[in-house]
């Protein structure tokens, strides 16, 4: 389990992260989404003891980062890139990090096959693509087999086949009964991915739930197209429905049920060619919750 309380860090007058309380809990993937500049860095940093909080704590099951027994065997990590060093190979910056971790050397190459990077193995880490760099971050983060895994935009670099990896060992870790909070700055970007979201704006707490329930959150609107535009804006408006006709034809229907909708049309003797139910679109969600006001 991952918390903060009233975490709060201020650089001079800038309030970074402002009195921000949030749960990631075990067994489930928890997306942590901000615009740039949000805060979500320096909250994370704070969780992992990098940083001191102004205000507040940020806990790793119950406890913060500085006082647990075996912080490297609790929490797995991925920051910034360049954590290695770009003359030495992949193998050997882990195998460094595995003795720092105090983890079993065998997990080297275990993890090296885990993360898809046995055949770039002896190959120098400066020569590594942005994609792979964050392959090694996940295997040097999973080195000493955390329960809480803390990704700070991991998916970044990542192609398609990347992202679908990091899905399934990320599912793997929660279905384990591991913690895993990932950040990214877009909801598009996570959306397979995770369970739950926390979104965060100026460093406060805007949004904290259930992935489902933002769907829920936006009302439907449903897409009509008719053979007399105006007539059916009428019928719509008289039950009261919020309609808008763009592009002269396609009406963006509010507050009606599409079974409704085309009761409506048929009472009114328009014909209609297209009736659908616009799925809300994700990003539109987030900018709303996660944007300036
Ligand atoms: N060391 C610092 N000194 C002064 N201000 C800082 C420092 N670190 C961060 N900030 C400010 O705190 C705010 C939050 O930054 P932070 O990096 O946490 O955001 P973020 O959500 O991680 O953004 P991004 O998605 O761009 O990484 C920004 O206004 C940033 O300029």
């Amino acid at each position: 389990m991952i918390e903060t309380i009233e975490l709060t860090k201020a650089y001079g007058r800038v309030r970074a992260v402002d009195g921000l309380s949030f749960r990631a809990r075990p067994g489930r993937i928890t997306g942590f989404l901000g615009l740039n500049g949000s805060g979500k860095t320096t909250t994370l940093r704070m969780l992992l003891g990098l940083s001191r909080p102004t205000a507040g704590v940020g806990l790793i099951d119950g406890k913060p980062f500085t006082e647990l027994a075996h912080p490297l065997r609790q929490v797995g990590a991925v920051l910034e890139q360049g954590i290695s060093h770009p003359g030495q190979s992949g193998r050997s910056h882990l195998i460094a990090q595995a003795m720092l971790a105090g983890a079993d050397r065998a997990r080297v190459d275990l993890l090296l096959d885990e993360v898809g990077l046995v055949e770039a193995a002896h190959q120098r880490t400066g020569d590594y693509s942005l994609g792979m760099r964050q392959r090694l971050a996940v295997a040097t983060a999973l080195l000493g087999d955390p329960p809480v895994l803390i990704l700070d935009e991991p998916a970044n670099g990542l192609d398609p086949e990347g992202i679908a990896w990091l899905r399934g060992l990320m599912r793997d870790h929660a279905d384990r009964g591991g913690t895993v909070l990932i950040s990214s700055h877009l909801l598009a970007e996570l959306a397979q991915l995770i369970d739950d979201v926390v979104i965060i704006a100026d460093g406060r707490l805007r949004h904290e739930g259930p992935l489902a329930d933002l769907y829920g959150a936006t009302e439907r609107r449903l897409r009509v197209r008719g053979r007399d535009p105006q007539r059916l804006c009428e019928a719509f408006e008289s039950v009261g429905a919020k309609v808008v006709l763009y592009d002269g034809q396609t009406l963006e229907v509010q507050g009606l049920t599409a079974e409704d909708a085309g009761e409506i049309a048929f009472a009114a003797g328009v014909p209609v060619h297209e009736l659908a139910t616009d799925t809300p679109n994700l990003e539109q969600i987030f900018l709303g919750l996660a944007g300036a006001r």
